[in-house]
């Protein structure tokens, strides 16, 4: 089993200082209640809302001890500045209100962020492991000439992280001796911090570099009444085997429709067109931990695994009784999917 063959392995960000000196009594005592930490959250918007991600960054932040600031930023930012500054935990709120903000460009939050840094010398730099997040920390790591620490999935110490390695088949626990640590937080791994009842005073965040190499065009997004792919507790997911858009379109958010879930795709299912590409699931796609992952006429490749071995019920649907999938799977249907899927829906319909 996959979930057995976890190895662990110990890397180092930095050779200057030894493992030794992780164990010193300072992080035995407890972190948390160290006076040293500082970190900046920054957060991912949707519009005038709070990305569900950053609520889960705000915990990886919390755990690290000390003071978060959240950084927000846009064109017309109060809205959501005044929301994260009522959220527990949050010491400080800095707002960047600029036109440029607003389309979450890389290129200009970096220097937002390094801005930021310079000022108030945070320990840490934290974003939610997302597109944007993935986008914009790297810049900032290479800003301030510092290792960036990619998609955590917990925190031993200020100074020891643990990531999955080699498509989740690895836990690495890597150790930064870089005064900043820029790190990015795998969502489905903590639970979300959305507890509220603060006041959190709201400042303007320092005057940044406003890069003009890239702009802005426009974009093109998709409305969905359905729940969100990274954050929904059901999920159903359609692979190669559906053989065609119509067909996927048909069956699998027909399956989806029934059981309230969010729809989600292998990379050969993408990558033959018949779903969108933001639907991936995998190693280069969406990591997802829903209650119910349902694995429609997909084999169980290594990279589809990574991005959802830590589902709670795993339900797969596939004629080869030898495929991975129900090497992971909790129920396994060995059926041809253009049966069992119409079938299933009507049952679950009535
Ligand atoms: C660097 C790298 C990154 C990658 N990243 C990802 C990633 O993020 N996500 C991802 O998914 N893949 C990723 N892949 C691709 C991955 O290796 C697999 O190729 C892919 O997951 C296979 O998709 P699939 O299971 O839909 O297709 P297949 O492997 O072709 O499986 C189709 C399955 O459907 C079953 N089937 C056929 N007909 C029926 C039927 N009528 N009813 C029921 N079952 C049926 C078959 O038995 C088979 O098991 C990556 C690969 C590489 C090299």
């Amino acid at each position: 089993m996959l979930r057995t063959a976890l190895q662990r392995v110990v890397l180092r960000t930095s050779s200057k200082n030894t493992l030794t000196a992780l164990r010193s009594s300072f992080f035995i005592r407890g972190y948390a209640s160290a006076q040293n930490i500082s970190t900046l959250l920054l957060v991912e918007r949707n519009g005038n809302s709070i990305a569900s991600s950053t609520f889960n960054s705000l915990t990886a932040a919390a755990k690290l001890g000390g003071d978060v600031t959240a950084l927000v930023a846009g064109e017309e930012p109060d809205t959501v500045a005044s929301e994260i500054s009522k959220v527990t935990g949050i010491s400080k709120v800095l707002v960047a209100k600029d036109k440029l903000y607003e389309h979450g460009l890389a290129e200009v939050y970096a220097p937002l962020l390094v801005a930021a840094q310079k000022k108030f010398n945070f320990t840490h730099l934290v974003a939610p492991h997302s597109a944007f997040g993935k986008n914009v920390m790297p810049r900032v790591a290479a800003l301030l000439d510092v290792a960036q620490i990619s998609d955590i999935t917990d925190i031993e110490s200020p100074e020891i992280f643990v990531r999955p390695i080699y498509a989740g088949n690895a836990i690495s626990k890597v150790k930064s001796n870089d005064p900043t640590k820029i790190i990015t937080v795998r969502g489905t791994a903590f639970p979300p911090s959305t507890a509220t009842g603060n006041s959190a005073a709201i400042e303007a965040a320092p005057d940044a570099e406003k890069p003009t190499i890239t702009e802005w065009i426009s974009e093109d997004l998709q409305k969905s009444d359905r729940p969100e792919l990274g954050a929904a507790t059901r999920v159903v997911s359609g692979g190669r085997a559906l053989k065609n858009r119509e067909n996927f379109d048909k069956l699998v958010y027909g399956l989806a429709d029934a059981l309230g879930a969010a729809v989600g795709g292998s990379r050969a299912a993408v990558d033959s067109g018949y779903c969108d590409n933001a639907l991936q699931v995998g190693q280069t796609g969406k990591v997802v931990a829903p209650e119910l992952y349902v694995a429609v006429g997909i084999s169980g490749a290594i990279q589809h695994i990574a991005g959802m071995k830590d589902s709670k019920s795993i339900v797969a649907i596939n004629t080869d009784s030898e495929a991975p999938i129900f090497q992971l799977a909790d129920y396994g249907l060995v059926a041809d999917l253009f049966k069992a899927v119409p079938e299933l829906t009507e049952k679950l319909k009535k």
